[in-house]
């Protein structure tokens, strides 16, 4: 099976500082990863490289076997933090603008993401809280048809409840083929959902195992992860 996202041998600075070196990673269609590792490790740097808003990197990355720049933003999902909207927008105005943007973004099933999340177009991002605004991340992010969705952080400001519910819905919200990479650090309450992890530690990718791999060792994907970090705590 083609890959669906192929890094080789990326490396990036910023300020003559080494972010990330010989990342080397590929990932299958129809995938559920996390991407882990600790403050700073380099998680939403790799996601902005992989969907073209970090630039000036070395390296090949393809998505969908695509490895322009223009091409790869077509079809990677990936939603940063909605910075570039003042407090007074609407969501139903960054809806007209992500239908400008984004030839596969389907009003519709915006709608339909929306009303799961409780949230509705005439609400302005200043009356909206951290969750909220999350929530809406990922409404815009889903609404789109690519090939592979980039969720950075997605669950940190929402309640438990709510996480749950959306964490256990997230895989009716892409197309069977399509992957999604999803940082966090933490992997405790999305495992259920993983079929890999991916760990950055030392600038670099230090392990890419299918969860299974990991099951199969009466490990669990926590465990696993924190015995990774273990003697490090002095
Ligand atoms: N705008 C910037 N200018 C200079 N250095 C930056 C900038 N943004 C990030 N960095 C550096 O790049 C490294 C990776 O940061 P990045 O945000 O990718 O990490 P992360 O794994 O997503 O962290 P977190 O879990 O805290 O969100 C950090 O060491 C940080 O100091």
């Amino acid at each position: 099976m083609a890959n669906l996202l192929e890094i080789s041998d990326l490396s990036y600075k910023k300020n003559q500082r080494t972010i990330l070196a010989d990342i080397n990673l590929d990932l299958t269609p129809g995938k559920i990863v996390a991407l882990l590792g600790e403050n700073g490790a380099g998680k939403t740097t790799l996601m902005r490289i992989i969907c073209s808003m970090a630039k000036n990197y070395q390296g090949v990355v393809k998505v969908a076997g695509f490895s322009r720049e223009a091409e790869r933003k077509e079809h990677t999902s990936f939603t940063d933090g909605l910075t570039g909207f003042g407090g007074s927008t609407k969501v139903k105005e960054i809806v007209k603008f992500f239908e400008v943007i984004y030839q596969d973004f389907d009003k519709e099933e915006f709608s339909l993401l929306l009303e799961f999340m409780r949230l509705n177009q005439d609400m302005r991002l200043s009356q909206m809280s951290k969750g909220m605004r999350e929530k809406l991340v990922i409404a815009l992010t889903f609404a789109r048809k690519a090939d592979l969705y980039l969720l950075d952080e997605p669950f940190s400001g929402i309640d438990a409840m709510a996480r749950k519910k959306i964490i256990n819905s997230i895989i009716r919200w892409k197309d069977e083929q399509a992957t999604i990479l999803i940082s966090d650090h933490f992997v405790n309450e999305i495992a259920s959902m993983l079929d890999e992890v991916v760990i950055i530690k030392g600038n670099t990718i230090y392990a890419h195992k299918s969860t299974e791999e990991i099951r199969a060792n009466n490990v669990s994907v926590e465990e696993y992860y924190e015995g990774l970090y273990q003697g490090e705590e002095e």
